[in-house]
């Protein structure tokens, strides 16, 4: 399978404000690559180092699947960067597009993905040893190509949650599974039975491959948010983009309980307001709001 790989030119002042634009647009992974190039001057005849030029510089790449509409994409990535300018000096800005193949990617952010610990959940790359150690949970993990590693605030953020709201024995859906950490994560928190759906063919294989290295029982099926699921759940959690939160908000009364929970994040902060309106008409009472740098996790419970 081939990815596009669109990389920014920016400065390192505005590397995360773009990332953060650029996983709000759908990407499965940001890679960052920041420096300082130093340009020398034309011609000296003594060294002075005020006239060294320090050139800020970084470069945000993000993946996103062959499917994407990429017009659509880069005109919507162009309009974010207009508003991320009005604020940010962002450099440069130029975009470019490239495809990359998959093993190419996937093995190089291998490299710098390290075990993350949240709270008594420790997330462990499936290739490193890791000697658990007391109380702690842990998720043994090869994301592949789905998205959901630990290390992203979105994630983190569910991860911190799911350990205070989900009690042995509740029954959990988990939307958008991406490597199924947050349903493995549910399960291994004492959740009686735990359904993750995912629309992406890559992440439901990858996500069931994590459930059997996990050794729990998960049931994982590709689905489109909750079209057709006819069962009631006490806990709905799901880590998408605002806008799909706010289309979840009006179906997901459907497939909870009376009085259960929606857990939703990958919510950047600019989009907070709407996503809070969405739940709000849906019906849903806002009972948690948590931040982290610029994203936000809310849980909502079912009237
Ligand atoms: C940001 S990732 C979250 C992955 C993981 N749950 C985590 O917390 O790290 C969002 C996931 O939602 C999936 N997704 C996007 N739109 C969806 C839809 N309409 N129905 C189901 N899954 C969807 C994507 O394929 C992706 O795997």
């Amino acid at each position: 399978m081939k990815w596009f790989e669109i990389s920014i030119k920016t400065v390192q002042e505005a590397e995360d404000a773009i990332s953060n634009v650029l996983y709000d647009l759908g990407a499965n992974g940001v890679v960052i690559e920041d420096d300082e190039i130093v340009k020398y001057p034309n011609s000296w005849d003594y060294i002075d180092e005020n006239q060294f030029v320090k050139q800020n510089f970084a470069i945000v790449r993000a993946y996103f699947p062959e499917s994407v509409n990429i017009s659509e994409l880069i005109f919507n990535i162009e309009e974010r960067l207009k508003d991320v300018s009005q604020y940010l000096d962002i450099g440069e800005g130029r975009i470019e597009i490239s495809e990359v193949d998959e093993k190419d990617w996937a093995e190089e952010w291998k490299k710098y993905y390290r075990p993350v610990e949240i709270g008594s959940i420790i997330i462990v790359p499936s290739w490193e040893s890791y000697q658990a150690t007391g109380e702690k949970i842990v998720v043994k993990l090869d994301p592949g190509m789905a998205f959901g590693t630990g290390t992203h605030e979105s994630t983190a953020l569910c991860l911190e949650a799911v350990q205070r709201y989900i009690k042995p024995g509740v029954d959990v859906i988990d939307i958008g599974t991406g490597s199924g950490i947050l349903a493995i994560a549910a399960k291994k928190l004492g959740a009686n039975r735990v359904v993750a759906v995912d629309i992406d063919d890559v992440a439901v294989k990858v996500a069931r491959e994590n459930a059997a290295m996990n050794n729990v029982d998960i049931e994982v099926k590709q689905n489109d948010l909750v079209f057709g699921i006819e069962e009631k759940f006490d806990i709905a959690i799901a880590n998408i983009i605002a806008d799909i939160i706010m289309k979840l908000a009006g179906e997901v009364k459907n497939v909870l309980k009376e009085g259960g929970l929606f857990i939703s994040s990958g919510i950047i902060e600019d989009r907070l307001d709407d996503v809070l309106k969405s739940l709000k008409e849906s019906f849903l009472d806002v009972i948690e709001i948590k931040k982290l740098n610029s994203w936000c996790l809310v849980v909502a419970k079912r009237k």
